[in-house]
């Protein structure tokens, strides 16, 4: 409201009765309009009843305009006809006031926005008036009073005012009292006065001072707004209502409650500052017209009290209006009501002027006569409101009063102390034991998550160990395989590397399928990501949680109990990690030692089987013994990798010419890098490893015989063949030494190669006869040292040369035997040191002089290994066989035969012979292998088919 030294006005538009509701036009509504005859849209009308208008239209909080123009204009030139050229066919006049209250307001709107202001001046000592004014039935006492359901300004003033007196009670004391009065007939009456107590004749008496008194009210002390409550109620009960024409309920008086408040603060000084206000609450008797009312009799005489009165209070308004501040004659004593109102409308007073009026038409000049009314005093200008104090100076006397009344207020405060105290104590103790509460349930909460989720956590980190192994087991897996190379139908691989190539697959398959995103232990370690990522989210929200109730001691021990669980957590990832690891060691540590026995055994087996095979003699039951037990040793080997990777070494059908045993070449070691091109047997990997093992016999014949000829050799660069001393025979180096696979010749010394460069004819015979002798040493178990290996020809001191062999027989055999496991084992665990001794790649223009020479006892034995008496008709062919003749090229069909001729078959050899040879070929594998020394692939096949040739 405004705080200006005026009568504050709002008006208050009450809603429609039922009687006018039917009568009024619905609000417009775009859905239900209809064609009017003239092409107007209107609003359906109503059938029934007279009909009525809204006079009185809301625009803001502040503004109405009464009499609006009708947006429906054929309705409005039906419901008010023709109007004359010239005259203004509405008032549409507005009305500006501090505050326009709609039909649809509640109590409670109105009373924050009237009464509830003047509150804190009471307080201060200032008075204040709240009253209704209006027409008769147009919400006046609804206004002020309300009802039982709906309770009205005065409770809801009554309530707050109470409750601030609450509030402030510590620092003043207020006293209340309430007095109802009733202006009847311009008479005073006490609406507080029990029923039948005597009234003075004539009505109370007003007694103007200072403030305007009635003598002889009645008093009243309500604490609470109920009790002010049920004092209205009950005053209203006894106030004058009697039902008009126009209000069934209609106040037919004015009714005036005073509420005083008295106030002195609580210290206890010689002198008290008291402050006293009186808020008046006024429901005014509504204006009326006798033609309205169609009152009769005594309704009549009260109305013209009624009317009289209000005419006075227009009166006073209109004079207060016009006085402008400046001090004229203001018409009070007219009635009653003026007198009583008098320091409300003109003196220190703040006045708000509640103005209610109806909405329709049926209203139409009561409304609009209370809104000029009210526009009149709007303008009302008052004095300036001062406070009504007064200084109370303490008598002597008195002083024994206040100090008692300040030791009572000590001890009051010390109560309030000691409880405030107390409280404060028992919040902080309150306080604590949340706190701990609090961390405790944080540490339950994190201990919880953390047992919650270490098992899949810690499964989640085992898994990971396993990726880690499968991986690092898939690359191996992989290298190797690349080093075998790819399986395409037009790339060759020898045998063994199938066998190992189906051996590898799988177990890369497996790898494979662990490592697939979609495996299990994949699955698992994303399960343990998931519940890792919530462990650490919820040791998050944990220790963001309630923060403000929190300490910072607690906040911190939160913390602190947060990283522990983080760390206990990683430390059971890391032991569940190492754990899985450490399996997966133990297992490999297993099959380490699984795969070392097997190779041992199958080795030590190997060894025994080509020793025996090498001295079998024609018992095809050692063969037989020597094959079963062969395939004892294999499945053996199966089911120990059946157990350590799921399935065996696969099986498969070697062919004659792609013989595994013939063909292996060693296992290479991962770090040798894959083979490029492998379109050719020869371009294999396994080829350009075996392909510089050469026959250790070529060598030793090379080496040994005509040491010093061999830079010429090099430097000649071509195919030689040498000539024996009596012009006969012929060494063929082109074949095996100088021509490479691909045809170019080379600078390497190859001390091996074919047979058939420079063994005789015989020596076929004499290596069946060898073998067959060799046989029979098993089958005797007297088993000899194979004449093939050196280390046999060093260990007997005798035994100087081969062709005493037969003599020493007998006599040498126990030390043979005694020998013989060592010198295979030798042999065979060095293959490449073997083929080292007697190959050598020897740069261009670079002498031989790194070739090993032999031992003096294999050069002066491979002079004398002409052995039987066979040999002795063939010294001739093979002193002839030294000496150097040119070679022709040959054949790369008749390499890999190795048959021991010393001169291409094409060239030399009858076909006679050819077709030996032939048969040779047909021969069983195992005669096969012992004269076949360039299938170089594997170097136990030249263990098996070097001896011969230097022996
Ligand atoms: N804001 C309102 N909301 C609902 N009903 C209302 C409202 N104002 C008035 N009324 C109803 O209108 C009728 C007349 O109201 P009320 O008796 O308060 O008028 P009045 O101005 O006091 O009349 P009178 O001067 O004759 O005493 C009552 O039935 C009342 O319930």
């Amino acid at each position: 409201m405004d705080a200006t030294p005026t009568i504050a006005v709002a008006v208050r538009i009450r809603p429609p009765n039922s009687w006018e509701a039917a009568r009024l036009p619905e609000v417009p509504s775009f859905d239900d309009v209809s064609l009017r005859g003239e092409g107007n849209l209107c609003t359906p009308r109503k059938t029934t009843g007279t009909p009525l208008t809204h006079i009185v239209r809301v625009t803001d909080k502040r503004l109405l305009i009464f009499d609006p123009p009708d947006e429906d204009t054929a309705r409005a030139f039906k419901e008010r006809g023709f109007w004359p050229p010239g005259t203004k066919r509405y008032k549409d006049r507005r009305f500006l006031f501090d505050r326009v209250f709609d039909v649809g307001a509640h109590q409670r709107d109105v009373f924050e926005e009237t009464a509830k202001p003047l509150l804190d001046g009471l307080f201060e000592g200032f008075n204040a008036t709240v009253f209704a004014y209006g027409a008769t039935g147009c919400g006046k006492t609804y206004t002020i009073s309300g009802t039982e359901d709906d309770p009205g300004l005065i409770y809801l003033t009554m309530a707050e005012l109470f409750q601030q007196i609450e509030d402030k009670k510590d620092e003043v004391r207020v006293d209340v009292t309430v007095t109802f009065l009733e202006i009847y007939n311009e008479e005073i009456r006490d609406l507080l006065v029990q029923p039948g107590s005597p009234t003075p004749k004539g009505g109370l008496v007003i007694r103007e001072d200072k403030f305007v008194q009635v003598s002889h009210l009645t008093e009243l002390r309500p604490s609470t707004a109920e009790e002010v409550k049920e004092i209205v109620l009950a005053g209203n009960a006894r106030r004058t209502q009697s039902p008009t024409h126009a209000n069934e309920t209609s106040s037919r008086s004015h009714a005036v409650l005073q509420i005083h408040l008295a106030t002195a603060p609580r210290t206890a000084d010689t002198t008290e500052l008291h402050k006293m206000a009186t808020l008046s609450i006024i429901d005014l008797a509504g204006s009326e017209r006798a033609s309205a009312t169609k009152n009769m009799g005594e309704r009549m005489v009260e109305g013209a009290n009624i009317n009289k009165s209000l005419l006075a209070l227009g009166s006073c308004i209109n004079a207060l209006c016009e006085s402008g501040g400046r001090k004229i004659h203001v018409p009070y004593r007219n009635s009653k009501l003026t007198r009583l109102l008098k320091f409300s409308l003109g003196g220190n007073c703040k006045t708000v002027m509640i103005v209610c009026i109806a909405p329709a038409s049926n209203h139409f000049d009561d409304t609009h006569n209370t809104l000029v009314y009210a526009e009149r005093a709007k303008k009302i200008k008052t004095k300036t409101v001062t406070a009504n104090f007064i200084n109370v100076d303490r008598h002597v006397g008195q002083y024994v009063e206040a100090i008692n009344r300040l030791h009572a207020e000590v001890a009051e405060l010390k109560s309030k102390l000691a409880s405030k105290s107390n409280a404060e104590a028992e919040s902080i103790k309150r306080k604590r034991i949340e706190v701990k509460a609090e961390v405790n349930r944080a540490k339950i909460d994190m201990q919880t998550k953390l047992d919650e989720s270490r098992e899949i956590m810690a499964d989640g980190a085992a898994c990971a160990g396993t990726l880690y192994a499968a991986d690092a087991r898939l690359q191996s897996l992989r290298t190797r395989l690349a080093l075998i190379g790819p399986s395409s139908p037009d790339s060759y691989i020898p045998s063994h590397l199938v066998a190992e190539r189906n051996l590898l697959l799988p177990l890369i398959e497996a790898e494979e399928k662990i490592l697939r995103d979609d495996s299990a232990v994949q699955t698992r370690i994303r399960r343990s990501n998931n519940t890792s990522n919530m462990f650490a989210a919820m040791l998050r929200a944990v220790c963001e949680r309630r923060q403000n109730k929190l300490d910072e001691v607690s906040i911190e021990n939160i913390a602190l109990s947060a990283q522990l669980k983080k760390t206990e957590m990683e430390m059971t990832q890391a032991r569940a990690e190492t754990e899985a690891l450490k399996t997966v060691t133990d297992r490999y540590s297993e099959q380490f030692v699984t795969f070392a026995s097997i190779l041992a055994s199958t080795n030590a087996l190997l060894k025994e089987s080509s020793q025996a095979l090498l001295c079998d003699s024609q018992e095809p039951g050692s063969i037989t013994s020597v094959g079963l037990a062969l395939k004892k040793l294999a499945d053996a080997n199966d089911v120990s990798l059946t157990s350590l990777v799921g399935h065996p070494a696969f099986s498969y059908t070697p062919s004659v010419d792609s013989s595994t045993i013939l063909s292996f070449t060693g296992h290479l070691p991962s770090t040798v890098k894959a083979p490029v091109h492998r379109n050719s047997p020869r371009n294999s990997l396994s080829s350009q490893v075996t392909r510089k093992l050469k026959s250790p016999r070529k060598s030793v014949t090379r080496t040994s015989i005509v040491p010093s000829r061999r830079t010429h050799v090099l430097k000649e660069k071509k195919s030689l063949r040498w000539k024996d001393e009596v012009g006969q025979g012929s060494l063929d180096d082109a074949s095996s030494s100088n021509v490479d696979a691909d045809g170019s010749a080379s600078n390497r010394i190859s001390v091996g190669g074919s047979d058939s460069d420079w063994e005789d004819e015989r020596a076929d015979e004499s290596v069946d006869r060898f073998i067959s002798s060799m046989s029979t040493c098993v089958k005797l178990k007297k088993s000899r040292s194979s004449r093939l290996d050196p280390g046999f020809l060093k260990a007997g001191k005798d035994m100087s040369t081969l062709g005493s062999l037969a003599e020493d027989e007998e006599t040498s055999q126990s030390s043979i035997l005694s020998q013989r496991p060592a010198l295979l084992t030798d042999r065979v665990n060095r293959p490449f040191d073997v083929s080292q001794s007697f190959s050598l790649d020897i740069p261009k223009g670079r002498s031989s002089v790194a070739t090993p020479r032999m031992p003096s006892a294999l050069r002066t034995s491979r002079r004398k290994s002409q052995i039987g008496p066979v040999r002795s008709e063939k010294t001739s062919r093979r002193r002839s066989s030294l000496l150097l003749q040119p070679l022709q090229p040959t054949s790369p069909i008749e390499k890999p035969l190795g048959g021991a001729r010393r001169v291409p078959m094409e060239s030399t050899r009858s076909p006679a012979k050819r077709s030996k040879r032939a048969s040779l070929l047909g021969r069983t594998t195992m005669s096969m292998r012992h004269r076949a020394p360039v299938l170089d692939q594997n170097i136990n096949v030249y263990s098996m088919s070097s001896k011969p040739s230097w022996k």
